[in-house]
């Protein structure tokens, strides 16, 4: 974390034209003692400059770490994640006046140690696939506190939730038939075997219904989710059939209902009429006996990728959401549920930087000069998936005035291999270590080896501790799953 110490030197750097360079991204000393929001910060909160000029997060040099660790590599601030997952929970228990449980989205960062993280804070975990599941339970999270999303389970993904005892948020009816007509366990029907089944009427499985709200939101099209024309969840316009249908299944215990309009979203109102859209289908559900007793509101809080972006405060959006179904509930004379919801992004989004090493330089006069680092789009798909912007910083000289625009590329074999359009940087060299900001959501968990690149390593640093909580990949690990077939071997042909 920021000391007296490094704020001194800090400030010492940042005397000459510190708006235009790294030092600008640093947050801000006033708030060092009560911590931003996250999500409103383009570095990680425990980020300062050395004596060496050298970007700090979470009190390890960035330079050092890439010496140690290798490029590019992934850098998660433990203090930032915590933070954010605290300003969530502490928030909902000052605001909201029932009970509430804020579960981590780890499709934004799915691994053991994110996940143990998130689980220490008190967290549960939303999951969307086996392997998601798998992880998290691996990580020592407890069923109770999992919750697993899709909308094409599989079979052996329902059967690995249900031995769990997690609870299923249902997307649609194939999966509402599937889990009404589960057979018991053949050991429970004979009656020859001790153990408890998962389920039965008098232990049923724990179910949420997803339901498409209706509700639009101003974010790119392919993470909005809440709209009618979208693949996830119920149609709102069968809610009657649904409800009798859960309610003449006992072995379904509906818990909760559940909703998701998108991500990346700076505007509060959706998720206040959201609220209120989940208020009204909690009291439809009343009318046919189905006791609801958990309302989600999904994720989507938004955070600051460019100085442009202006997200709201963790807190305020817990505040807004906390009234807003407080206020649904008693408007229409419903008990409070247990308030559920689901932030990725604005968890661990902040949190981290992906560090570069700079190569080669192209530059085309008039036109643009290209810098490439040794990553790119298989590392961060956002860019060429979403268009997505990003800021950068050369970490090794953080105070150095910004003299150049340049587009940051990668070394994939792709034109779309972009990184940064427009990069306003120092002039750079061949070794210095780029830093690209707010990598810590949708990066890691939607890399691949394009282009066959070993997947890059990630550490979780704190209090001038590093640890590895990721290896990088080896040329071993990208042919591990490769077979070949022994008519193909080179002594045959
Ligand atoms: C069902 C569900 N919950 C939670 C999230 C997390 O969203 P975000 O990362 O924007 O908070 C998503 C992703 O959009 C989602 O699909
Ligand atoms: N992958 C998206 C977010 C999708 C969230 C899942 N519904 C992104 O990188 O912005």
């Amino acid at each position: 974390m920021p000391t007296k110490d490094n704020i001194s030197i800090m400030l010492s750097t940042d005397t000459a034209g510190a708006e235009n360079s790294g030092v600008q991204y640093l947050p801000s000393p006033s708030n060092w003692d009560t911590p931003r929001s996250p999500n409103q910060e383009l570095l990680p909160l425990s980020a300062t400059v050395n004596s060496r000029d050298c970007l700090e997060i979470g009190g390890c040099d960035v330079m050092t770490l890439v010496e140690r660790f290798g490029s590019p590599l992934y850098i998660l601030d433990e203090v930032t994640v915590r933070t954010a997952c605290r300003q969530y929970r502490d928030g909902f228990a000052r605001y909201y006046k029932g009970d509430s449980q804020v579960l981590y989205a780890s499709k934004a960062w799915n691994c053991l140690a994110v996940c143990a993280i998130a689980a220490s804070e008190g967290l549960g975990i939303d999951v969307v696939s086996g392997g998601e599941l798998y992880t998290a339970l691996q990580a020592g999270v407890k069923a109770n506190k999992l919750y697993l999303h899709g909308n094409n389970k599989s079979i052996a993904e329902l059967e690995l939730a249900i031995e769990s005892g997690c609870t299923i948020v249902v997307d649609n009816w194939l999966e509402l038939h599937t889990l009404a007509d589960w057979k018991l366990p053949t050991s429970d029907l004979s009656g020859e075997s001790d153990e408890q089944p998962t389920h039965s009427t008098s232990n049923p499985i724990r179910i949420m219904l997803r339901l498409t709200p209706g509700i639009e939101c101003h974010t790119h099209e392919y993470i909005r989710t809440g709209h009618l024309d979208s693949k996830f969840g119920f149609d709102p316009n069968a809610l009657d059939q649904l409800f009798a249908f859960v309610s003449q299944h006992p072995n379904l215990n509906c818990i909760g209902l559940h909703a998701h309009i998108g991500s990346q979203i700076f505007e509060r109102q959706p998720h206040q009429d959201l609220a209120g859209v989940l208020a009204d289908f909690m009291s439809k559900a009343s009318g046919y006996g189905l006791a609801i007793q958990e309302l989600n509101v999904g994720g989507g809080l938004g955070i600051r990728y460019t100085e442009s972006d202006d997200p709201p405060s963790i807190d305020d959006w817990v505040k807004s959401v906390s009234e807003a179904l407080m206020s649904a509930c008693e408007q229409q004379q419903l008990p409070l549920p247990k308030l559920l919801s689901e932030p990725g992004r604005s968890l661990i989004g902040s949190a981290c930087i992906t560090a570069y090493r700079v190569g080669s330089r192209k530059e085309i006069p008039d036109i643009r000069t290209y810098i490439a680092v040794d990553g790119g789009m298989s590392d961060n798909p956002r860019p060429i998936t979403y268009q997505s912007l990003y800021r950068a910083v050369v970490a090794n000289r953080m105070s150095a005035p910004a003299t150049e625009t340049v587009t940051l590329a990668g070394k994939h074999c792709e034109s779309g291999d972009i990184l940064i359009k427009e990069a306003i940087l120092p002039k750079t060299e061949v070794g210095d270590i780029l830093v690209v900001m707010g990598t810590g959501a949708y990066n890691y968990s939607m890399a691949s080896n394009y282009n066959r690149l070993p997947r890059p390593a990630a550490v979780l640093v704190n209090e001038g501790e590093a640890n590895l909580i990721l290896k990088r990949e080896t040329y071993q690990d990208i042919i591990r799953q490769d077979c070949l077939p022994e008519r193909l071997m080179p002594t045959s042909h």
